[in-house]
């Protein structure tokens, strides 16, 4: 386990802002903290880089106790912070120089690990310009440069995608799956969904403080329904169809809705359906498969929206 969290408590004042939450996460993952504002997701990767003291609770990072080892911990971890800090008045170059002499870094391992930052968040041809010249997209950029130029074993992703044009967002998604592929662990902290379901191997969702569920994107589905429903559209549907459907093994529920078949299966098998669409001679027209989202699964599990805002 790269982090282990137990019974992690953090007030503030009288407001309990991660209530006995525990956690583990593996080395290698992409892992994604989901959760609608103010659900404590930066308080807890707070926590884990020892920024925020703790109330009550364990925290292990690298198979070290936090309290014990938080210097050497810091070494090996990145953070891309929610708010851009960068300065204005140094160069990228200077920028990202900073961050590696304040991770200890000198001589050939600074100027390589400037190279190398510079080449992966394809900032290499502005490294000479300062942030004020970029716009919101690169200077997300220069943070995620700065974040990785010791190289780290973790790096923490704070929304980085906030606020930035389609381009950089999808450049930004990319490269976390490239950091991963890299051997760096990633966790990714973000309330659109759509980006956690994309590149993230494990998900954690966060409300009030708590977990209230973990697992793959599949499985987090699963926890609210184990059914899938496929929409058949045909140009003439009749009873005889729906009659063999619903004697096909793990077709649960078959009806029609004007030129719509709506198939209930709690085993998907796609193919034995359109077979049997096909063997009465039906034209298909148009067919779909409806998987729940992580939003149902939020929504089901809270009874609230994820998305307060939108982007
Ligand atoms: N320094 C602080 N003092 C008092 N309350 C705080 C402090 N920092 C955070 N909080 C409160 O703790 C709760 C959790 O905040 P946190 O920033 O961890 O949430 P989040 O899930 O990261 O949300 P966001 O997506 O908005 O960043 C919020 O209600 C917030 O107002």
């Amino acid at each position: 386990m790269i982090i282990e969290v137990k019974d992690l408590v953090k007030r503030y004042k009288d407001f309990l802002a991660i209530d006995h939450l525990s956690l583990t996460i593996k080395e290698g993952e992409i892992f994604g903290l989901l959760g609608p504002n103010g659900a404590g997701k930066t308080t807890l990767t707070n926590t884990i880089l020892g920024l925020t003291a703790i109330d009550q609770g364990t925290i292990t990072v690298f198979g070290k106790e936090l309290r014990k080892h938080e210097r050497e911990i810091k070494e090996d971890i990145g953070l891309v912070p929610q708010d851009i800090a960068v300065y204005d008045e140094l160069t990228a170059y200077e920028n990202i120089r900073l961050f590696g002499k304040l991770f200890g870094l000198r001589g050939e391992a600074l100027k390589n690990g400037i190279d190398d930052a510079l080449e992966f968040t394809g900032l290499t041809h502005l490294k000479n310009k300062k942030p004020s010249q970029f716009s919101g997209g690169m200077k997300r950029r220069l943070n995620i440069a700065c974040a990785i130029v010791h190289k780290p074993k973790l790096i923490i992703m704070d929304e980085p995608t906030v606020g930035i044009d389609p381009q950089s967002r999808n450049y930004i998604l990319e490269s976390v799956k490239k950091l991963n592929q890299l051997d760096c662990t990633v966790i990714y902290i973000s309330h659109y969904m759509e980006e956690v379901a994309a590149i993230c191997s494990q998900i954690a969702i966060v409300d009030k403080g708590r977990i209230i569920a973990k697992g793959t994107k599949e499985e987090l589905s699963r926890l609210i329904v184990d059914d899938q429903v496929i929409s058949v559209d045909v140009e003439a549907p009749d009873y005889t169809i729906i009659e063999r459907l619903k004697n096909l093994h793990g077709v649960k529920d078959a009806s029609i809705d004007g030129q719509t078949v709506r198939i209930v299966l709690n085993e998907l098998k796609l193919n034995t359906v359109l077979s049997t669409f096909l063997e009465e001679g039906s034209t298909i027209t148009k067919v779909a498969t409806n998987t729940p989202t992580l939003e149902d699964v939020f929504l089901t599990l809270t009874g609230r929206a994820l998305r307060e805002g939108s982007r």
